[in-house]
């Protein structure tokens, strides 16, 4: 049984739809990339899965969860449900973090929300979760404008992890870091995914990512599914012409053997 079944979800705003009827499963521990270009309608896509949309827009279809459609979902109980079962990380990370609270702050304020516990098992399951992501346990003093890019990521992920959620949704979370760091985010994130077993549903438009780690790949153009399949499948043999050219212009920006090698890309 999915994970999580997305049947023909639609976004609109006043009646003209941006996202139409996109149909798509994630099975459990599962990594399935969303592909396409700038405005093709992933990240709507996403954030419809969790009632993110802003109010403008309209979402209608169907997303079952364990039996419920979330788009239904009374408010309180897709707080609940979000950050829980279901939680995101971002591109703009720097916007998830409040700038005069610490780091540590922000674990309090979190597990307080979703926990009940005392204050020292609060702050050693944070010093746990930022040692999980390669982080030190300074950081938890530390405010985010003291913090890299790589580092509040890192922060990010562990904060989306902590309580062991079904299913992480990373929306293009790494285009703002370089690509070391990218790399770097990506691995901690596939051994994460290892450890916790986790879905990941992986939002972007660079294919060289979704060749290293997606199981499963979902293509958009302009508000539809136009090929969804299996990641060698899809990649050796696409079908549509748009995806070719998405494969085809992925291939062109080969610039390192080592970061394409197969070994790399297996
Ligand atoms: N609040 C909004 N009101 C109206 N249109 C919107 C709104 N938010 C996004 N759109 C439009 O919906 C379309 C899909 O946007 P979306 O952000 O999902 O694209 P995307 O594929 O994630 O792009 P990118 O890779 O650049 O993030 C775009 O044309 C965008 O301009």
């Amino acid at each position: 049984m999915s994970l999580l079944k997305v049947s023909n979800l639609s976004i609109s705003k006043k009646h003209n739809n941006i996202v139409e009827n996109v149909s798509f499963d994630i099975q459990k521990g599962e990594w399935l990339a969303i592909v396409g270009q700038s405005g093709s309608g992933k990240s709507l896509t996403a954030s419809a899965i969790c009632q993110l949309l802003v109010p403008n827009l309209q979402a209608a279809g169907e997303v079952l969860y364990e039996g419920e459609n979330l788009l239904n979902l009374m408010p309180k109980n897709m707080r609940n449900l979000r950050g829980t079962r279901i939680s995101y990380i971002f591109q703009d990370y720097q916007g998830s973090f409040t700038p005069l609270l610490t780091i540590g702050q922000h674990f309090e304020e979190f597990l307080k929300r979703h926990l009940k516990l005392a204050k020292s098992q609060r702050r050693t399951m944070a010093e746990e979760a930022l040692a999980s992501v390669g982080l030190k346990s300074e950081v938890y003093l530390r405010y985010p404008f003291q913090l890299s890019g790589g580092q509040l990521q890192r922060v990010s992920i562990a904060l989306a992890l902590l309580l062991k959620p079904d299913l992480l949704i990373a929306d293009e979370p790494t285009t703002a870091l370089d690509s070391i760091s990218s790399f770097q985010i990506l691995q901690l994130l596939a051994d994460l995914q290892q450890k916790n077993g986790c879905a990941i549903l992986f939002i972007t438009h660079d294919l060289r990512h979704v060749r290293k780690y997606a199981d499963r790949i979902l293509v958009m153009k302009e508000g539809r599914i136009i090929e969804q399949g299996e990641k060698h499948q899809l990649i050796n043999n696409p079908e549509h012409s748009y995806t070719q050219l998405l494969i085809k212009a992925s291939l062109t920006l080969r610039t390192s053997r080592s970061l394409f090698s197969p070994e790399v890309l297996k």
